[in-house]
């Protein structure tokens, strides 16, 4: 059995929210709970990173407490301070230790168990066909390199990539120069959800209202 274990990135500045994007509320969750429920219905275990510890107030302390104490799984932080998505993955990557490893946003809060497997699935052709990560792609040539399954291994190209680019020149890393390393495994959308809804992420305050509104309609049109 292929042992995979997920991250959560859940740090950032969350500039167009207007800051806190892991602890905004969604129909009585924090945005990040609905993946972490996915992962503990799938029992896939899962580390959190936060932003880095530089960057926090005693009140994410609580919020970061209360998610350790609800599903007991890691909490870590980034290693390197407001660097985007790319250090999340990296500093996740640090401490688990499984050979495959997912990563999730926590602002897609349409994130399901069917999309998940979906692309596990592909896992055992990465792996007899010498892939090393897996990545859907929309007809439009986006990629969707926060919804996808990277091999533990690759931790290497990545930390090189990190130690040069953002410590020794001290430029950005954008995530397409990490898969660029890599030898990746492209998935259409459509095989892993063919509504695109797992996708839809939460930036602004409006996102945040009309995915509320939408769960509120399809709640209504259940009842009747
Ligand atoms: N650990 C970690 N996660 C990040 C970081 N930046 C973004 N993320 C996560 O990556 C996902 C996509 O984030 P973005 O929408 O690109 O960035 P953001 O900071 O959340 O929002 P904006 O400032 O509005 O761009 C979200 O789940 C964020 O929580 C980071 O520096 N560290």
């Amino acid at each position: 059995m292929v042992m995979i274990s997920a991250i959560i990135l859940s740090g950032g500045n969350a500039r167009r929210m207007g800051g806190e994007k892991p602890f905004r509320k969604l129909n009585n969750n924090y945005l990040i709970e609905n993946v972490a429920n996915v992962l503990i219905e799938m029992n896939i275990p899962f580390t959190i990173v936060f932003k880095h510890l530089n960057n926090l107030y005693y009140e994410d302390i609580k919020k970061q407490h209360y998610m350790f104490k609800k599903y007991h799984q890691t909490i870590t932080w980034d290693i390197i301070n407001d660097k985007g998505p790319i250090v999340g993955i990296l500093s996740g990557m640090r401490i688990l230790d499984t050979e495959w490893i997912i990563t999730l946003p926590c602002d897609m809060p349409l994130i399901n168990k069917s999309s998940i497997n979906n692309l596990l699935n592909y896992i055992p052709i990465a792996d007899s066909e010498k892939y090393d990560c897996i990545i859907p792609k929309h007809k439009n040539g986006y990629i969707e390199p926060l919804f996808s399954i990277y091999k533990k291994s690759s931790i290497k190209i990545l930390t090189e990539l990190v130690k040069k680019i953002i410590i020794e020149e001290n430029k950005s890393l954008p995530i397409r120069r990490f898969i660029d390393e890599l030898n990746p495994l492209y998935i259409p959308v459509d095989e892993i959800d063919p509504t695109k809804k797992t996708f839809v992420n939460v930036n602004t305050q409006d996102d945040l209202k009309t995915i509320k509104y939408k769960n509120k309609e399809k709640n209504y049109l259940n009842k009747k």
